[in-house]
């Protein structure tokens, strides 16, 4: 069955929720320490939702739970169309699930490992061929297939591990951390596998510590920080929600440069590098008035700096350098 939004996912289960994950009020606690702490998302059929937060912020946790790996103390969770705590084998045979730690059998070779999930997942012989063969060609392992998974890089592995989980055709696939650890190069052969999934109308929950990967992946981002959602939205969202944009001109030298301290009060300098940072919101009206104030003979260069993920990130989660708490960020 090809899956598209508004179709039930679940034809034959309990419920005919149209969403590939809804969850409300989720909380998870070890002792004293809750580190899922009241998590409410949605994430469409056939789109690529991140969680994105730092270490410990409850991302493994979250998706331990909503594969079924863990029981959550509060709220309420479907994944696939299922109720995760009532119906949590249906759950688990429709999802595929990849994390941080490999699933691969380093003594067998990458087609030995995916006819092995095959076998568990009961596919009839010809058919689990044909798929192996298919995943192996897609996921540019062909070459290596006869090979010991221990005589593969980390990319490769990782390659494999993905294969692994798609074996039995999951509509929706949690990945925790996909590429931590992978080179660069890798790391964009995962993002095209990702996205080629994607145009085949999986649902992807990633998470992520790269911002990048969430820019470049996600349809929705959800940034979490000690088990809460901080923010929630598209990159472009996010990137609003802080005022992260800024110029910053190179002083010719420095009596220039302790000129345009004086002509723009409240600037960031810098004597050693001999710059001046003015906060700046993105437009280019704001860059026209700017530059048309500033005497050609003071500066030698400019750069234009506009808010990435990278402040999103840092001005939600970084408690020891935002002074104003996520509540106060205008949403
Ligand atoms: N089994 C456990 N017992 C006690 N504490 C745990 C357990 N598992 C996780 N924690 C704690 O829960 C918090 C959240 O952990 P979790 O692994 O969900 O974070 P994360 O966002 O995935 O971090 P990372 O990016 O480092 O994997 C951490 O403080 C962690 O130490």
């Amino acid at each position: 069955m090809t899956l598209t939004q508004g179709q039930p996912l679940s034809m034959g289960g309990m419920t005919t929720r149209t969403s590939a994950i809804e969850v409300a009020g989720l909380r998870k606690s070890y002792g004293d320490n809750e580190v899922v702490a009241g998590v409410d998302l949605t994430v469409p059929v056939g789109t690529v939702y991140a969680l994105l937060g730092p270490n410990g912020a409850g991302k493994t946790t979250t998706v331990r739970i909503l594969s079924t790996l863990l029981p959550a103390d509060a709220g309420e969770a479907w994944v696939a169309g299922y109720d995760i705590r009532r119906e949590a084998d249906q759950v688990r045979a429709s999802i595929g699930v990849t994390g941080q730690f490999s699933a691969v059998d380093e003594l067998l070779t990458g087609r030995e490992n995916l006819r092995l999930m095959a076998d568990l997942g009961h596919l009839d012989r010809r058919h689990a061929e044909s798929v192996v063969g298919q995943l192996l060609e897609r996921f540019h392992l062909a070459d290596a297939a006869d090979r010991r998974a221990v005589t593969y890089s980390g990319g490769m592995k990782r390659r494999l591990d993905l294969a692994m989980t798609l074996v039995a055709g999951p509509r929706l696939i949690f990945l925790d951390e996909p590429t931590t650890g992978l080179d660069p190069r890798s790391r964009r052969d995962l993002w095209g596998i990702v996205r080629g999934l994607v145009a085949d109308g999986v649902t992807v929950f990633l998470t992520t510590q790269y911002l990048e990967e969430a820019d470049q992946l996600a349809d929705r981002i959800g940034v979490l920080d000690g088990g809460q959602l901080v923010a929630e939205g598209t990159a472009a969202e996010l990137k609003r929600l802080v005022p992260g944009g800024h110029v910053e001109l190179q002083a010719a030298d420095s009596e220039r440069l302790a000129e345009l301290a004086r002509q723009f009060p409240g600037a960031n300098t810098n004597a050693t590098a001999l710059t001046l940072n003015l906060t700046h919101d993105g437009s280019l009206t704001t860059l026209r008035r700017l530059l048309a104030g500033i005497d050609d003979d003071a500066v030698t260069g400019l750069a234009v700096h506009t808010a990435d993920l990278d402040d999103v990130f840092l001005a939600l989660t970084d408690h020891s350098t935002a002074d104003e708490s996520p509540e106060d960020v205008p949403a």
